[in-house]
């Protein structure tokens, strides 16, 4: 195969030096061949290589790289082999960056190989200072570049208000646009360009459909090199391994230009795991006090020569900054422990709500007296 046919799906040198010169000849007589995964469903992987303009083609997993949530996810590259008319995963190349989020208490890859993470939010009542913090500890700790990008400008009188306190968050790249002025998308123009791979989130509703909409109006994943609409493809059948039928969405858009867009089920809502590193990147301004403490081992809470205390009593550290700090800091660390230990730290709620019940009933007891 001629790798450089795979440069428009994202490929580059990084996975290219991880190819030895025994699966390279190979790949050269084509007995394997290189795939991004472009969707993970229950049953079926799928894969776009060198022939990507001709739509996805099926992949063969063996059970070594089961389950699957854990191996790889939509955005990895993998060598298949060709026995027959299959084409069998042999190799998962490891991935310059992943996003992952925990379901049932397990780890799971939600996407992989990202260049930019769209962080939308909207400049009316569902903008959400702390919800931002938590998108970018975990952008910066899955070491892929946040994007801030401020929708529905069109709502409000006072965009500066909005840019204020996102630009408190020191992130080099904020954007502001709105779906009814298309000239606003020419500031997004920068990071759209051919084999560039985005994710985008942010809660329900601040815009991110509308944007996808309006930026991919047109995929080339359908098996007809025609651009087929996106809303009308948004959503496909599929057979399940009990021969029923499931609607799942497409997980990997190419869109005119070329973008590379993952919107795999779930990635919208993603939960803070292991993310310390990136929590510390995205409160900088606090761990800067916090190493200034008289006390190494300060808990900020009553010590002498704290400088957590006196930057909230100065008001160069906001109340709410700090506590967004805190609380995403137990999250990671609940999240964490829940991944490790499902076990114990289900032992532990049992305790827990099992404590929780006497004392209400207890208190319930105390009130009939
Ligand atoms: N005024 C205004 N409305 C917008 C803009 N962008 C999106 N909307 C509207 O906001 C609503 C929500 O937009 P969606 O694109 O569905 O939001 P979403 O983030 O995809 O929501 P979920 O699918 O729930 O995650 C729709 O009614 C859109 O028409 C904008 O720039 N200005
Ligand atoms: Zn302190």
């Amino acid at each position: 195969m001629n790798i450089s046919t795979l440069q428009p799906l994202g490929w580059s040198h990084f996975f290219l030096q991880q190819i030895d010169t025994d699966t390279f000849e190979k790949l050269q007589s084509n007995e394997l061949e290189i795939f991004r995964i472009s969707a993970v469903h229950r049953s079926v992987i799928k894969g776009l290589g060198s022939t990507w303009s001709e739509g996805e083609v099926e992949l063969l997993c063996p059970d070594s790289f089961h389950p699957v949530s854990e191996h790889f996810c939509v955005g990895d590259w993998v060598i298949a082999q060709r026995t027959h008319e299959h084409l069998r995963i042999v190799q998962v190349l490891d991935a310059k960056n992943q996003l992952e989020r925990l379901s049932n208490q397990k780890r799971q890859l939600m996407a992989a190989n990202l260049d930019y993470l769209f962080i939308v939010t909207s400049a009316n009542s569902d903008f959400n200072l702390k919800r931002l913090e938590r998108y970018l500890a975990m952008a910066y700790e899955s070491h892929i570049e946040p994007v801030i990008v401020l929708n529905k400008i069109d709502l409000t009188d006072d965009v500066d208000s909005f840019l204020d306190q996102v630009r408190a968050l020191k992130v080099s790249e904020v954007m502001t646009i709105s779906m009814l002025k298309p000239d606003s998308f020419l500031s997004l123009t920068h990071f759209l360009q051919v084999g560039t791979t985005i994710a985008m989130v942010g809660s329900s509703g601040v815009g991110k459909s509308s944007l996808i909409n309006a930026l991919f109006t047109h995929v080339r994943t359908e098996k007809s090199s025609d651009s087929v609409n996106l809303q009308a493809i948004g959503e496909i059948r599929e057979d399940d391994d009990k021969g029923k039928h499931t609607t799942t969405s497409r997980q990997l858009l190419i869109n005119e230009q070329g973008v590379l867009f993952i919107d795999t089920p779930g990635i919208r809502e993603l939960q803070l795991l292991n993310a310390q590193e990136g929590i510390e990147q995205t409160f900088g301004d606090i761990v800067n006090f916090a190493q200034q403490c008289k006390f190494t081992n300060c808990t900020h809470q009553t010590e002498p020569g704290c400088q957590i205390l006196a930057a909230l009593e100065s008001g160069s550290l906001t109340q709410s900054h700090w506590d967004n700090y805190q609380k995403l800091l137990k999250e990671n660390a609940f999240n964490a422990r829940t991944a490790q230990g499902s076990y114990a730290q289900k032992q532990h709620m049992k305790t827990f709500s099992k404590m929780v019940n006497r004392e209400q009933t207890r208190h319930r007891q105390d009130k009939g007296k």
